[in-house]
């Protein structure tokens, strides 16, 4: 199975599950413990206490009121409940591959270091074999495949290990090939639509968040497509 946050356990998670079934991802379930317990066919007071630890985690926020409470599932939550999604994908799913679309976009510069530096790139050669160009790609998603992504997790990563040199420690991350293809309204002429293989790199430790991708390849992607600030591609990450 996928790497899945246990921040709680498998009994709150099915609590979660229902709560989202209930519309807590929009914010408006509302509930009673009893309400619950009946469906859960498990008493108030355990229905009350996983409610509470799902609160604690961080995984949902709630309102209290006269008649039960409104739960609203937080990012975090949501985050969790993907994760299950990608697991089951994974079982039944026999296409696997994700496509996440997204526009190029600059970032903070701190790519082109990052890849550079000797504890990565020895990697990078051994597992994906090549050596990448300095940088990453940088690929802001749009708002369903920055949902989309978390299936990601579902598909088996290449593994770069963390590393430590005198100074500091430096995180590991996860690659996943796949093939970039530039939309049709922002192809040259005389350009290939696409190229392959690219590696989706997800850093453990990094500045950006859920809708950003970035992307590594043998060679200056932004040369190799024409690319520019806001050009629509699409991002195939293949299944295994
Ligand atoms: C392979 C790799 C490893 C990284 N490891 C770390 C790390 O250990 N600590 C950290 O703060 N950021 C790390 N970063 C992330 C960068 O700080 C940053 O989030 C990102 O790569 C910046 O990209 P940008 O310059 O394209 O915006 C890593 C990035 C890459 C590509
Ligand atoms: N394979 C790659 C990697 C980076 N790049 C570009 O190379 C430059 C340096 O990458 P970077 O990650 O240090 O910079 P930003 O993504 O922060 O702008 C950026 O303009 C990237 O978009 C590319 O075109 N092809
Ligand atoms: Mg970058």
């Amino acid at each position: 199975m996928a790497e899945s946050t246990l921040a709680v356990g498998a009994d709150a998670r099915e609590t979660l599950k229902l709560l989202a079934l209930d519309g807590a991802l929009e914010g408006r379930a509302n509930v009673t413990c009893s309400g619950l317990a009946d469906r859960l066919d498990v008493s108030t007071q355990t229905v009350s206490r996983r409610l509470r630890e799902l609160d604690e985690a961080g995984l949902v926020d709630r309102e209290m009121g006269s008649n039960g409470q409104r739960v609203t599932t937080t990012d975090e939550g949501r985050r969790v409940l993907e994760r299950e999604y990608a697991d089951y994908r994974r079982l039944f799913e026999t296409d696997r591959g994700v496509d996440l679309h997204g526009t190029v976009t600059g970032g903070m510069g701190e790519g082109r270091h990052y890849i550079s530096l000797p504890g990565y790139n020895r990697q990078f050669v051994e597992r994906l074999g090549y050596e990448p160009f300095p940088g990453t790609l940088n690929v802001e998603l749009d708002a369903e495949s920055t949902r989309a992504r978390a299936a990601l997790d579902g598909l088996e990563p290449i593994r770069i290990d963390g590393w430590e040199d005198d100074e500091r420690t430096y995180g590991p991350a996860f690659c996943w090939p796949a093939r970039l293809v530039v939309s049709a309204e922002h192809r040259s002429a005389n350009d290939d639509d696409g190229y392959e293989v690219v590696h989706v790199v997800a850093p453990e430790r990094t500045h950006h968040g859920q809708d950003k991708v970035e992307l590594i390849a043998p060679d200056r992607l932004r040369d190799e497509l024409s690319l520019e600030d806001g050009d629509g591609v699409t991002v195939h990450v293949e299944g295994q």
